[in-house]
């Protein structure tokens, strides 16, 4: 492998990094990042490892050696602080993060994104190291304009919506509204490792990904998930189409988000694990404001897309709408409308997010169509047990 430089032209060192959560979705990517791109070392702590299966076998891949899986769950293990240890950074993305979890296991969900995550910020400050956290966009909430009169003028003026990390306020619903228990968690941690940091010295970085979709995105309910799991929007789009359902909008399907192409945003990350300097101390959203859809128009353009790669027609009728309380059940809210700000990202690492939305769901659904679309049939074909 070639020397790799960082941004200011320094040979990058190969570090170990401690990756919590690796058996995810964005972890599963940034492994298999690492291991074919960089010379680090990947410890990598999940309790599944099903996702990263094909980068741990055979002994034979290129990486062999530079990655090692760790079956543990970080609320009850003692080899976590280890681990941690023997890593040069630790990069912390082990969450409950479905929207259908915050108001149905709130109690868990706020465990998980608070209480679970503080051995690792408290290991990392007290043997100085690096920690970059993985928080949320949800942490922003509502928008200020959501807020203004429906007929208003403002709503349309960038101040009143675009997100900014060092500006924005944070904005949730009322405690019943049981869903901002996992963005009220995480900006809890955020705060902590802001204040390890300002009072302890500790190195950090914050991740808030906006809506980051692409292959391995959570599972397919019955296939490679509980038959009743309700995975979030990209997962519950692709299941109804490869089982030729009508989509599911919920409360019309109104709400608005950016969707970030997997493999941009984990551009982002390895610049933030080479360029310490430039990341440390700071919170970086991690989006594209130029995919912006609202969850109808999503929708729609899955369909399309779903269509043109099975080869199949769609529906006459595409999509249903559905009320949030049938869907999710009491205590679900919503955000409005996820407009990163990029200024701090774009000036710190120079990163910029490439492909467009029609382009990541076309090789998204592809993905999905080539993995599922057989194991449906045969689950639909399947006389049920009586
Ligand atoms: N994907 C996105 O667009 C997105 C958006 C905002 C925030 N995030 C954040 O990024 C992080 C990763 O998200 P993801 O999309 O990869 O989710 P994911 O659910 O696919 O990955 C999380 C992983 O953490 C593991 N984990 C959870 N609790 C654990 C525990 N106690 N011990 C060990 N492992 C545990 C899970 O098994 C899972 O493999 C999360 O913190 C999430 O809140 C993701
Ligand atoms: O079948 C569905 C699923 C979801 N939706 C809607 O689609 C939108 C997006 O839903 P997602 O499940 O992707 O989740 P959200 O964007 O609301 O939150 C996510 O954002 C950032 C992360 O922290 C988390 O991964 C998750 O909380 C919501 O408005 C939701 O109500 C549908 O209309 N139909």
């Amino acid at each position: 492998m070639a020397t790799r430089t960082d941004l200011d032209g320094r040979p990058i060192k190969p570090i170990t990094i401690c990756m919590i959560g690796a058996g995810g979705f964005i972890g599963s990517h940034l492994c298999e990042k690492l291991m074919s791109e960089t010379p680090h070392k990947v410890l990598a702590l999940d309790v599944y490892n099903d996702k990263i299966k094909h980068l741990l076998e055979p002994d034979s891949l290129p990486w062999a050696g530079r990655i090692q899986f760790h079956r543990l769950n970080i609320k009850h293990d003692s080899r976590l602080e280890g681990l941690i240890k023997m890593a040069d950074l630790t990069i912390n993305l082990a969450a409950i993060c479905t929207p259908a979890d915050y108001n149905t296991r709130p109690l868990d969900t706020i465990y998980s994104n608070f209480i679970d995550a503080l051995p690792v910020v408290k290991y990392c400050s007290e043997n100085n190291k690096r920690l970059i956290h993985f928080s949320t966009c949800e942490v922003y909430g509502k928008t200020i304009g959501s807020f203004l009169p429906k007929d208003s003028p403002l709503r349309q003026d960038p101040a009143y919506y675009v997100l900014k990390e060092d500006t924005s306020p944070c904005i949730f619903g009322s405690i019943e509204k049981q869903r901002w228990s996992y963005a009220c968690a995480k900006q809890l941690i955020e705060r902590l490792i802001y204040a390890e940091g300002a009072e302890n010295g500790l190195e950090f970085t914050i991740v808030r990904p906006f809506n980051w979709i692409g292959p391995r995105m959570d599972f397919i309910p019955g296939i490679d998930g509980p038959s009743e799991g309700v995975p979030r929007v990209l997962a519950c789009f692709s299941n109804n189409l490869l089982r030729h359902e009508p989509l599911k909008l919920v409360d019309g399907g109104q709400s608005q988000r950016t969707f970030v192409y997997i493999k941009d945003a984990i551009e982002a990350v390895l610049l933030m694990i080479e360029n310490p300097d430039r990341a440390n101390g700071h919170i970086f959203n991690v989006g594209n404001p130029n995919n912006e859809v609202t969850v109808r128009q999503l929708a729609e353009m899955m369909t399309k897309v779903y269509a043109k790669v099975s080869g199949e027609p769609s529906l006459d009728s595409p999509t249903v709408d559905i009320s949030s309380k049938e869907f999710y059940g009491e205590g679900y809210d919503d955000s409005d409308k996820r407009i990163p700000d990029m200024t701090i990202i774009n000036k710190q690492l120079g990163w910029n997010p490439k492909t467009s939305l029609w382009d990541l769901l076309e090789s998204t659904l592809t993905y999905q169509h080539r993995t599922y679309a057989e194991a449906i049939k045969k689950s639909i074909a399947k006389p049920t047990a009586s």
